[in-house]
């Protein structure tokens, strides 16, 4: 039976409509299966950090085998060379398509063609790859704060949602103990002052600076958002409650210790929860924040655990928390 090919502008059409990095992924497969009837294996490695420092990441894979690292290194040196303007390289029995963003090369995909079958479309692969590139951009800069470059307060839910679902789904599978997951929400001691005394260019600058320590010192698995004005919230897994204080404690005492040009010496105080169940983000965002507005009622520059305050939830007065 004949299976008519899609025309380019539909495929195009169909990745644009793609709202979430997960279903442009899937898409961009099912549309390259459509393309080459299914009879051709195909990789792509990109960097989804849209930095040439991160190495390409394996987004979809259907090859027999993976490729190698050093493979991957191979296939990105070769590219490197060939002159920017070249969207195929053809190499073994395979055909390279280079995956550009802004001139720089983030990655590559490979289509395995064992004969001539896949010579009508690739210049429509090339294309579509970089239709798959710019809508993933898209996607990625609406989640990104601009001033601090963390994940910003619209992804925060969504991200909640998804990272601990599928950890404790990888958990149970691969039959470990659950890590857990812990919210930490933490705030620049005094800002108003810092606004009021430098200006709010000094005052933006300080934010920038306080959101790459945590970007530098959280590990690359954990999520820092930049939830409001001078408010981040970070995602991460630990062993246990004494462990994630430890680690919130040390970047605490580490920004304490840091020297802000003109301002000088700035602080910071956090709450923190166990995120027990992922369905109650909200719940868990306002008990953290009970457990910071603890922190800065007693002296700021301190983190705290929600379990260690000496209330239940429901008996703290709701007029009394700072909201958000
Ligand atoms: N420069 C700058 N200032 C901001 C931004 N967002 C919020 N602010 C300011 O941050 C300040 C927050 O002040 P407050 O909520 O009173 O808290 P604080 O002075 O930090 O005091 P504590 O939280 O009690 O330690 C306000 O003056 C806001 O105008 C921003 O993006 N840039």
């Amino acid at each position: 039976m004949n299976t008519v090919t899609p025309c380019g502008h539909e495929l195009t059409t169909r990745l644009l409509d793609q709202k979430s990095e997960c279903a442009l992924d899937s898409c961009f497969n099912r549309v390259l299966s459509t393309l080459t009837q299914e009879t051709q294996a195909c990789a792509l490695f990109f960097s989804k950090h849209f930095s040439q420092i991160h190495t390409p990441v394996v987004v979809f894979n259907s090859l027999d085998e993976p490729l190698s690292d050093d493979t991957i290194d191979l296939h990105l040196a070769k590219l490197k060379k060939l002159k920017p303007s070249i969207e195929v390289h053809h190499y073994q029995k395979m055909c390279v398509f280079p995956a550009k963003f802004e001139n720089n090369l983030l990655g590559f995909l490979v289509v395995k063609a064992t004969n001539n079958a896949l010579k009508p479309f690739e210049n429509l692969i090339a294309h579509l790859l970089n239709v798959y590139v710019k809508q993933l951009s898209t996607l990625h800069y609406a989640c990104i704060d601009p001033l601090s470059q963390l994940l910003n307060r619209q992804t925060f839910e969504e991200k909640v949602l998804s990272v601990v679902a599928r950890d404790n789904h990888a958990a149970m599978r691969q039959g470990y103990a659950e890590r857990s997951w812990y919210l930490a929400m933490l705030d620049i001691d005094n800002f108003k002052l810092v606004n009021d005394t430098y200006g709010h260019v000094i005052g933006d600058e300080v934010i920038l600076l306080v959101a790459q320590l945590l970007k530098n010192n959280f590990r690359a698995e954990d999520y820092v958002f930049r939830y409001g004005g001078e408010e981040f919230a970070v995602l991460f897994p630990s062993q246990n409650a004494q462990t994630a204080f430890e680690g919130l404690d040390r970047i605490r005492a580490l920004i304490a210790a840091t020297r802000f040009p003109q301002v000088g010496t700035v602080t910071v105080s956090g709450g923190f929860v166990t995120l027990i169940d992922i369905g109650q983000t909200s719940e868990a965002v306002h008990q953290a924040d009970q457990a910071l507005y603890y922190s800065k009622q007693h002296g700021r520059n301190k983190m705290t655990y929600f379990n260690d305050l000496d209330i239940k939830p429901l008996e703290l007065n709701q007029s009394d928390i700072e909201l958000f």
